[in-house]
Protein backbone atom coordinates (compact mmCIF):
# COMPACT_ATOMS: atom_id res chain seq x y z
CA UNK A 1 0.00 0.00 0.00
CA UNK A 2 1.28 3.19 -1.05
CA UNK A 3 1.27 6.91 1.10
CA UNK A 4 -0.07 9.83 -1.14
CA UNK A 5 3.19 11.68 -2.12
CA UNK A 6 2.43 14.52 -0.25
CA UNK A 7 2.72 12.92 3.35
CA UNK A 8 5.91 13.93 5.50
CA UNK A 9 8.60 11.41 4.54
CA UNK A 10 9.36 11.08 8.13
CA UNK A 11 5.60 9.23 8.98
CA UNK A 12 6.42 7.29 5.82
CA UNK A 13 9.79 6.04 6.89
CA UNK A 14 8.02 5.72 10.54
CA UNK A 15 5.47 3.44 9.44
CA UNK A 16 7.38 1.33 7.01
CA UNK A 17 9.21 0.00 10.43
CA UNK A 18 6.36 -1.27 11.22
CA UNK A 19 4.31 -4.41 10.98
CA UNK A 20 0.76 -2.71 10.85
CA UNK A 21 -1.17 -6.15 10.92
CA UNK A 22 0.59 -7.77 13.76
CA UNK A 23 -0.08 -4.80 16.20
CA UNK A 24 -3.08 -5.64 18.75
CA UNK A 25 -2.39 -2.14 21.05
CA UNK A 26 -1.48 1.55 20.58
CA UNK A 27 -0.47 3.01 23.44
CA UNK A 28 0.03 7.07 23.09
CA UNK A 29 2.76 8.09 25.86
CA UNK A 30 3.76 12.04 26.52
CA UNK A 31 3.35 14.67 29.47
CA UNK A 32 2.09 17.82 29.41
CA UNK A 33 1.12 20.04 26.24
CA UNK A 34 2.54 16.89 24.51
CA UNK A 35 -0.04 14.77 26.20
CA UNK A 36 -2.88 16.77 25.02
CA UNK A 37 -2.40 15.80 21.40
CA UNK A 38 -2.65 12.07 22.43
CA UNK A 39 -6.65 12.37 23.42
CA UNK A 40 -7.77 13.78 19.76
CA UNK A 41 -5.01 10.97 18.22
CA UNK A 42 -6.80 8.46 19.83
CA UNK A 43 -10.19 9.97 19.47
CA UNK A 44 -9.62 9.31 15.53
CA UNK A 45 -7.94 5.73 15.79
CA UNK A 46 -11.63 4.87 17.80
CA UNK A 47 -13.17 6.14 14.68
CA UNK A 48 -11.61 4.39 12.15
CA UNK A 49 -10.21 1.10 13.24
CA UNK A 50 -11.40 -1.81 15.93
CA UNK A 51 -8.46 -1.49 17.44
CA UNK A 52 -8.08 -0.90 21.36
CA UNK A 53 -5.47 1.87 22.55
CA UNK A 54 -4.86 3.74 25.49
CA UNK A 55 -3.37 7.52 26.68
CA UNK A 56 -1.13 7.45 29.36
CA UNK A 57 0.71 10.28 30.92
CA UNK A 58 4.90 8.87 30.50
CA UNK A 59 5.44 8.26 34.22
CA UNK A 60 2.06 6.79 34.82
CA UNK A 61 2.98 4.36 31.66
CA UNK A 62 6.22 3.46 33.79
CA UNK A 63 5.04 3.00 37.32
CA UNK A 64 1.91 1.34 35.64
CA UNK A 65 3.77 -1.51 33.62
CA UNK A 66 0.75 -2.01 31.58
CA UNK A 67 0.82 -6.25 30.97
CA UNK A 68 -0.43 -6.17 27.67
CA UNK A 69 2.72 -4.03 26.55
CA UNK A 70 4.80 -6.49 24.39
CA UNK A 71 6.46 -7.00 20.81
CA UNK A 72 2.49 -6.43 19.20
CA UNK A 73 2.62 -3.10 20.70
CA UNK A 74 3.03 0.09 18.64
CA UNK A 75 3.87 3.39 21.53
CA UNK A 76 3.64 6.30 19.36
CA UNK A 77 5.39 9.10 22.26
CA UNK A 78 5.66 12.55 21.71
CA UNK A 79 8.14 15.58 23.17
CA UNK A 80 8.18 18.62 21.94
CA UNK A 81 11.91 19.26 23.27
CA UNK A 82 12.65 14.97 23.42
CA UNK A 83 14.06 16.28 26.77
CA UNK A 84 11.27 15.75 28.74
CA UNK A 85 12.54 13.10 31.45
CA UNK A 86 9.69 10.93 31.73
CA UNK A 87 8.93 10.45 28.24
CA UNK A 88 12.04 9.21 27.04
CA UNK A 89 12.33 6.91 30.33
CA UNK A 90 8.91 5.71 28.64
CA UNK A 91 10.41 5.03 25.35
CA UNK A 92 13.44 3.13 26.50
CA UNK A 93 10.87 0.77 28.41
CA UNK A 94 8.54 0.30 25.65
CA UNK A 95 11.71 -1.36 23.89
CA UNK A 96 12.43 -3.44 26.45
CA UNK A 97 8.87 -5.02 26.33
CA UNK A 98 9.83 -5.55 22.61
CA UNK A 99 7.12 -2.87 21.22
CA UNK A 100 7.62 -0.89 18.11
CA UNK A 101 8.31 3.11 19.42
CA UNK A 102 7.76 6.13 17.22
CA UNK A 103 8.76 9.87 19.01
CA UNK A 104 7.20 12.97 17.26
CA UNK A 105 10.22 15.62 18.40
CA UNK A 106 11.78 18.67 17.20
CA UNK A 107 14.89 17.32 18.20
CA UNK A 108 16.22 14.09 16.54
CA UNK A 109 19.28 13.95 18.74
CA UNK A 110 17.32 14.78 22.37
CA UNK A 111 17.36 11.81 24.72
CA UNK A 112 13.49 11.20 23.59
CA UNK A 113 14.23 11.11 20.17
CA UNK A 114 17.77 8.84 20.42
CA UNK A 115 15.63 6.47 22.71
CA UNK A 116 12.86 5.73 19.96
CA UNK A 117 12.96 3.17 16.95
CA UNK A 118 12.00 6.00 14.88
CA UNK A 119 11.62 9.99 14.84
CA UNK A 120 8.78 12.43 13.45
CA UNK A 121 9.84 15.39 13.37
CA UNK A 122 6.97 18.59 12.95
CA UNK A 123 7.32 22.34 13.85
CA UNK A 124 6.43 24.60 16.48
CA UNK A 125 5.80 28.21 16.14
CA UNK A 126 6.20 28.74 20.05
CA UNK A 127 9.56 28.46 20.71
CA UNK A 128 11.44 30.00 17.72
CA UNK A 129 8.56 32.45 16.81
CA UNK A 130 8.66 31.95 13.56
CA UNK A 131 4.97 31.20 12.06
CA UNK A 132 4.29 27.69 10.51
CA UNK A 133 1.83 26.07 8.42
CA UNK A 134 -0.28 24.05 11.05
CA UNK A 135 -0.49 21.06 8.07
CA UNK A 136 3.31 20.69 9.71
CA UNK A 137 2.23 20.51 13.47
CA UNK A 138 2.70 17.65 15.91
CA UNK A 139 -1.03 17.54 15.79
CA UNK A 140 -1.01 17.62 11.60
CA UNK A 141 1.92 14.41 12.01
CA UNK A 142 0.31 12.40 14.73
CA UNK A 143 -2.99 12.50 12.49
CA UNK A 144 -0.95 11.16 9.56
CA UNK A 145 0.47 8.48 11.66
CA UNK A 146 -2.83 7.31 12.90
CA UNK A 147 -4.34 7.02 9.75
CA UNK A 148 -1.43 6.30 7.66
CA UNK A 149 -1.40 2.98 10.65
CA UNK A 150 -4.90 2.35 9.93
CA UNK A 151 -4.55 1.80 6.36
CA UNK A 152 -1.95 -0.52 6.45
CA UNK A 153 -3.80 -2.27 9.34
CA UNK A 154 -6.21 -3.28 7.43
CA UNK A 155 -8.56 -0.28 7.24
CA UNK A 156 -10.07 1.92 5.44
CA UNK A 157 -7.75 4.41 3.37
CA UNK A 158 -8.26 7.92 4.52
CA UNK A 159 -4.93 9.11 3.96
CA UNK A 160 -5.81 11.55 0.74
CA UNK A 161 -8.73 13.01 1.91
CA UNK A 162 -6.72 13.73 5.54
CA UNK A 163 -3.47 15.23 3.64
CA UNK A 164 -5.75 17.41 1.58
CA UNK A 165 -7.92 18.65 4.29
CA UNK A 166 -4.41 19.08 6.20
CA UNK A 167 -3.17 21.88 3.15
CA UNK A 168 -6.92 23.90 3.57
CA UNK A 169 -6.07 23.71 7.56
CA UNK A 170 -3.79 26.81 8.01
CA UNK A 171 -6.39 29.68 5.57
CA UNK A 172 -8.97 27.97 7.90
CA UNK A 173 -7.06 29.16 10.68
CA UNK A 174 -6.05 32.24 9.80
CA UNK A 175 -10.19 32.85 8.99
CA UNK A 176 -11.02 31.94 12.55
CA UNK A 177 -8.55 34.67 13.86
CA UNK A 178 -10.89 37.27 12.29
CA UNK A 179 -14.42 35.37 13.21
CA UNK A 180 -13.22 34.92 16.94
CA UNK A 181 -11.38 38.44 17.54
CA UNK A 182 -14.46 40.59 18.24
CA UNK A 183 -14.96 37.86 20.97
CA UNK A 184 -11.44 37.92 22.40
CA UNK A 185 -11.49 42.03 22.32
CA UNK A 186 -14.64 41.89 24.37
CA UNK A 187 -13.81 38.91 26.95
CA UNK A 188 -10.43 39.62 27.26
CA UNK A 189 -10.31 42.41 30.14
CA UNK A 190 -12.69 40.36 32.37
CA UNK A 191 -10.58 37.32 31.57
CA UNK A 192 -7.68 39.37 32.54
CA UNK A 193 -9.21 40.08 36.32
CA UNK A 194 -10.18 36.66 37.01
CA UNK A 195 -8.11 34.21 39.67
CA UNK A 196 -10.35 31.05 38.24
CA UNK A 197 -10.82 29.95 34.47
CA UNK A 198 -12.26 26.14 33.85
CA UNK A 199 -12.24 25.10 29.99
CA UNK A 200 -14.83 23.03 29.26
CA UNK A 201 -14.64 20.43 25.92
CA UNK A 202 -15.23 17.02 24.99
CA UNK A 203 -14.08 14.37 22.32
CA UNK A 204 -11.57 15.47 20.18
CA UNK A 205 -11.35 18.96 21.60
CA UNK A 206 -10.80 17.54 25.19
CA UNK A 207 -7.33 17.96 24.50
CA UNK A 208 -7.09 21.93 23.36
CA UNK A 209 -9.03 22.28 26.42
CA UNK A 210 -6.34 20.58 28.85
CA UNK A 211 -3.45 21.82 27.79
CA UNK A 212 -4.93 25.82 27.49
CA UNK A 213 -5.96 24.89 31.02
CA UNK A 214 -2.68 23.40 32.40
CA UNK A 215 0.15 24.92 30.28
CA UNK A 216 -1.16 28.49 28.68
CA UNK A 217 -3.42 29.60 32.40
CA UNK A 218 -1.59 28.22 35.38
CA UNK A 219 2.01 27.41 33.71
CA UNK A 220 2.16 30.69 31.81
CA UNK A 221 -0.10 32.75 33.30
CA UNK A 222 -0.75 31.06 37.11
CA UNK A 223 -4.45 31.82 36.62
CA UNK A 224 -6.13 28.80 38.53
CA UNK A 225 -7.76 26.29 36.29
CA UNK A 226 -9.31 22.60 35.49
CA UNK A 227 -10.29 21.51 32.33
CA UNK A 228 -13.44 19.84 32.58
CA UNK A 229 -14.66 17.09 30.49
CA UNK A 230 -18.06 18.70 28.76
CA UNK A 231 -20.49 15.58 30.61
CA UNK A 232 -18.17 15.22 33.65
CA UNK A 233 -19.52 18.91 34.30
CA UNK A 234 -22.56 17.72 35.29
CA UNK A 235 -21.11 15.00 37.71
CA UNK A 236 -19.87 17.55 40.55
CA UNK A 237 -18.24 20.55 38.72
CA UNK A 238 -21.14 22.58 38.13
CA UNK A 239 -21.90 22.99 41.51
CA UNK A 240 -19.35 25.69 41.62
CA UNK A 241 -21.44 27.48 38.65
CA UNK A 242 -22.50 31.41 39.28
CA UNK A 243 -22.59 34.74 37.88
CA UNK A 244 -18.97 34.99 39.19
CA UNK A 245 -17.44 31.99 37.89
CA UNK A 246 -15.29 32.05 34.47
CA UNK A 247 -15.58 29.42 31.94
CA UNK A 248 -14.29 28.71 28.49
CA UNK A 249 -16.35 26.13 26.60
CA UNK A 250 -14.60 24.50 23.02
CA UNK A 251 -17.96 23.40 20.87
CA UNK A 252 -16.46 20.87 18.37
CA UNK A 253 -17.86 19.17 15.03
CA UNK A 254 -16.92 16.05 16.34
CA UNK A 255 -19.99 13.33 17.49
CA UNK A 256 -19.52 14.71 21.30
CA UNK A 257 -20.77 18.15 20.39
CA UNK A 258 -24.35 17.57 22.07
CA UNK A 259 -22.21 16.64 25.17
CA UNK A 260 -20.63 20.28 24.78
CA UNK A 261 -24.17 21.75 23.59
CA UNK A 262 -25.79 20.31 26.68
CA UNK A 263 -23.03 22.40 28.93
CA UNK A 264 -24.03 25.18 27.10
CA UNK A 265 -27.29 25.20 27.89
CA UNK A 266 -26.30 25.08 31.37
CA UNK A 267 -23.57 27.49 31.78
CA UNK A 268 -25.98 30.06 30.40
CA UNK A 269 -28.67 29.34 32.39
CA UNK A 270 -26.72 30.07 35.74
CA UNK A 271 -23.44 31.77 34.62
CA UNK A 272 -23.38 35.14 33.28
CA UNK A 273 -22.79 35.72 29.81
CA UNK A 274 -19.64 37.74 30.45
CA UNK A 275 -18.15 35.54 31.91
CA UNK A 276 -19.08 32.32 29.86
CA UNK A 277 -16.77 32.76 26.67
CA UNK A 278 -18.17 29.72 23.90
CA UNK A 279 -15.61 29.52 21.06
CA UNK A 280 -17.89 27.36 18.53
CA UNK A 281 -16.47 25.63 15.30
CA UNK A 282 -20.13 25.89 13.28
CA UNK A 283 -19.40 29.74 13.11
CA UNK A 284 -16.43 28.85 11.25
CA UNK A 285 -15.56 28.72 7.71
CA UNK A 286 -13.89 25.66 7.14
CA UNK A 287 -14.03 25.41 3.25
CA UNK A 288 -11.66 22.42 1.60
CA UNK A 289 -11.14 20.57 4.85
CA UNK A 290 -13.37 17.25 4.26
CA UNK A 291 -16.37 17.20 6.13
CA UNK A 292 -15.44 13.63 8.24
CA UNK A 293 -12.34 15.21 9.08
CA UNK A 294 -13.80 18.73 10.40
CA UNK A 295 -14.40 17.31 14.37
CA UNK A 296 -10.47 16.17 13.93
CA UNK A 297 -9.26 19.48 12.75
CA UNK A 298 -11.11 21.92 14.88
CA UNK A 299 -9.09 21.71 17.95
CA UNK A 300 -6.25 22.81 16.32
CA UNK A 301 -8.17 25.86 15.67
CA UNK A 302 -9.24 26.21 19.20
CA UNK A 303 -5.67 26.50 20.24
CA UNK A 304 -4.01 28.39 17.66
CA UNK A 305 -6.61 31.23 18.04
CA UNK A 306 -6.95 30.54 21.93
CA UNK A 307 -3.40 31.50 21.77
CA UNK A 308 -3.84 34.74 20.76
CA UNK A 309 -6.68 35.43 22.96
CA UNK A 310 -3.67 34.31 25.53
CA UNK A 311 -1.17 37.07 24.71
CA UNK A 312 -4.56 39.31 25.21
CA UNK A 313 -4.40 38.50 28.52
CA UNK A 314 -0.68 38.28 29.22
CA UNK A 315 -0.48 41.84 27.84
CA UNK A 316 -3.47 43.37 30.27
CA UNK A 317 -2.30 41.57 33.31
CA UNK A 318 1.48 42.25 32.48
CA UNK A 319 2.30 38.88 33.08
CA UNK A 320 4.72 37.00 30.47
CA UNK A 321 3.66 34.65 28.60
CA UNK A 322 7.15 32.47 27.79
CA UNK A 323 9.47 33.79 30.05
CA UNK A 324 7.36 33.81 33.51
CA UNK A 325 7.95 30.29 34.96
CA UNK A 326 9.34 29.63 38.73
CA UNK A 327 10.21 26.07 38.65
CA UNK A 328 9.55 24.78 35.34
CA UNK A 329 13.67 23.77 33.82
CA UNK A 330 14.77 26.38 36.53
CA UNK A 331 15.57 24.14 39.42
CA UNK A 332 16.06 19.93 39.49
CA UNK A 333 12.12 18.31 40.06
N1 LIG B 1 3.91 23.04 29.61
C1 LIG B 1 4.93 22.20 29.12
C2 LIG B 1 4.45 21.77 27.86
O1 LIG B 1 4.42 22.90 27.02
C3 LIG B 1 5.28 20.69 27.32
O2 LIG B 1 4.58 20.15 26.26
C4 LIG B 1 5.50 19.59 28.32
C5 LIG B 1 6.37 18.51 27.85
O3 LIG B 1 7.41 19.03 27.13
P1 LIG B 1 7.90 18.30 25.85
O4 LIG B 1 6.82 18.37 24.83
O5 LIG B 1 9.14 19.00 25.43
O6 LIG B 1 8.15 16.89 26.29
O7 LIG B 1 6.03 20.13 29.45
C6 LIG B 1 5.17 21.04 30.02
O8 LIG B 1 3.98 20.43 30.31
Amino acid sequence: MLLPSAYDPGVVAALSGVDAKQIRHVFFVACGGSLSIMHPAKFMLDQHLDMPSDVYNAAEFVARAPRRLDQQSLVILCSMTGTTKETASAAAYARTKGAVTIGLTLDAKSPMGQAVDHVVGFEAPYTTGVPIDAKDSNYARIYQLVLGFVALAGGEDLTQPLIDSLQALQPAIDRAHTTFAPQFESYAPGFAKKDVIYTVASGASYGAAYSFAICVLMEMQWINSHAIHANEFFHGPFEVLDKDSTFILLKGLDSTRPLEDRADEFLHRFGAVENILVLDAETLDLTGIDAQFRGNLVPLIFFDTLWRFAYKIAELRQHEMLEGRRYMKKLAY
